[in-house]
């Protein structure tokens, strides 16, 4: 780090490892602006300069045990981790892998830009962090997402050329995580920057081919030795001629790349996070880039009786031919959804709608987290701070207030207007639905 910074640059560097970590949160605007949440948070919260939608917040508060964060309205993530999504030029519509995904700080992000529109890939290679991954996709309340764990090789192999955008934030050797997680340090010491270079190459080389010309690919790592960050990209540059580096922009702190100009470094005594490093690349547009789309639609089916009947309840519009039916279990396919993807080891292929059950139909947990509250037929909203909404998320029968009502079937159960998921009214009590996977402990 010092023949990197410089002797003067390197004392201020050391000296940043005396101070605290930071701690931030990211807003979910798939379901909240930042400014209607401020309205609503209890948390205290500063602004991140340079992250739209994220915010620092102090070490002593509990963002994990609040209603807000089960209504999935924000994501518990290191501040300089948000910039990589947030320069990601994703359009609703676009086709989007995340080739190194878990746990889904960065996924989330890029769900949220896509706006339910055209499809996310999230992928990764260790099936138990994909599981994380997983959850907090679907707690996040995207609805066109399919999640994998796969080699990336394999991804190659069966989508092709296919994505518009992909992110690949690497595994590395976490130089920039030395504040935050002081296990990293033992980690290093076992593998260095050159052994994640062997990686990250392979990595690299894998999504280059899976990128239309004209699509974005974003490489980011949490380190800064050269090996893993402006090496990797100089060897892309130099092994494919249709590749090239597109500028990132500076902001207040942050610095260039060192020795390739157009990458993008956060160091940690430059601004407040842990630190970065992110390079921009664009494939050229060939001149017979005008492939024809395959007609992967699939035909109008007609739908089992019990799945029509829940769906009327449903003012959300559905595409019927994007159901998918597979045992007993309904998902909702992403737009754009090749045939060829069911061919992957993936834990999750679009949204799940729920379960066929002799002649019954029980919507899933992650079908409340997409809905919005006026798109169900019956709804049941409390405040924050009505004993009754931790209650529920531990998963206890609730009694309605006599002014609630009476209720009969599938009730949509919402926090200060967000859902948290279902339950079933006999009268006045509520039989709780919520996933016991998910439940507050
Ligand atoms: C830096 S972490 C990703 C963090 C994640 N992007 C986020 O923001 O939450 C790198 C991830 O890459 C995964 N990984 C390691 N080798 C991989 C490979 N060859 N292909 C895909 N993923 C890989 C690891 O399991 C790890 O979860």
């Amino acid at each position: 780090m010092r023949d990197l910074l410089g002797a003067e640059e390197f004392e201020a560097y050391v000296k940043s490892f005396e101070e605290e970590r930071l701690y931030g949160l990211r807003v979910n605007t798939l379901k909240i602006s930042p400014e209607e949440f401020l309205k609503i948070t209890d948390l205290s919260l500063k602004p991140i300069p340079w992250i739209r939608n994220g915010f620092y917040y102090e070490g002593e508060e509990r963002p994990a045990k609040n209603p807000h964060y089960f209504a999935g309205l924000y994501y518990l993530q290191e501040p300089s981790a948000m910039t990589p999504a947030s320069l990601l030029p994703v359009m609703p519509g676009d086709k989007v892998l995340d080739l190194c995904a878990a746990p889904g700080g960065k996924s989330t992000e890029l769900g949220a830009k896509l706006k339910g529109k055209g499809m996310l890939v999230s992928n990764d290679i260790s099936n138990s962090r994909a599981k994380a991954l997983l959850k907090n996709l679907e707690l996040w309340g995207i609805e066109n997402i399919c999640v994998t764990s796969e080699e990336p090789a394999k991804l190659k192999e069966i989508f092709g050329q296919f994505f518009d955008k992909i992110l690949i934030d690497a595994p590395c050797s976490g130089e920039g995580m030395f504040r935050k997680d002081a296990d990293m340090v033992k980690s290093y010491e076992e593998h260095g920057p050159e052994y994640y270079a062997v990686i990250q190459k392979e990595i690299v080389t894998q999504a280059v081919d899976m990128l239309v010309p004209g699509g974005f690919l974003l490489y980011s790592t949490c380190t800064f030795s050269l090996c893993e960050d402006e090496d990797i990209i100089r060897g892309v540059l130099a092994e494919h001629e249709d590749m090239e580096l597109i500028s990132l922009p500076l902001f207040d702190g942050a610095s260039d790349g060192m020795g390739l100009s157009g990458c993008l470094r956060l160091f940690p005594h430059r601004i407040k996070g842990e630190g970065h490093f992110m390079a921009l690349l664009r494939k050229k547009q060939s001149l017979d880039s005008g492939e024809k789309k395959k007609d992967d639609t699939e035909k109008e089916k007609p739908l089992p009786g019990e799945l029509v009947d829940f769906l009327s309840l449903l003012s959300k519009p559905f595409d019927t031919r994007r159901i998918y039916i597979k045992d007993e279990t309904v998902y909702y396919l992403p737009e754009s959804f090749p045939k060829q993807g069911k061919k992957l080891r993936y834990l999750r292929t679009g949204l799940l709608l729920g379960e066929l059950k002799k002649g019954r139909f029980e919507p899933a947990q992650p079908l409340a987290m997409v809905l919005k509250p006026e798109e169900f037929g019956q709804t049941i909203c409390w405040n924050k701070e009505d004993e009754r909404v931790i209650r529920y998320l531990k998963g206890e029968t609730i009694s309605l207030k006599e002014e609630e009502g009476q209720r009969k079937g599938w009730c949509l159960i919402c926090v200060d207007g967000f859902p948290l998921g279902f339950a079933k009214g006999s009268g006045s009590t509520l039989k709780n639905k919520y996933y016991p996977g998910w439940r507050w402990q």
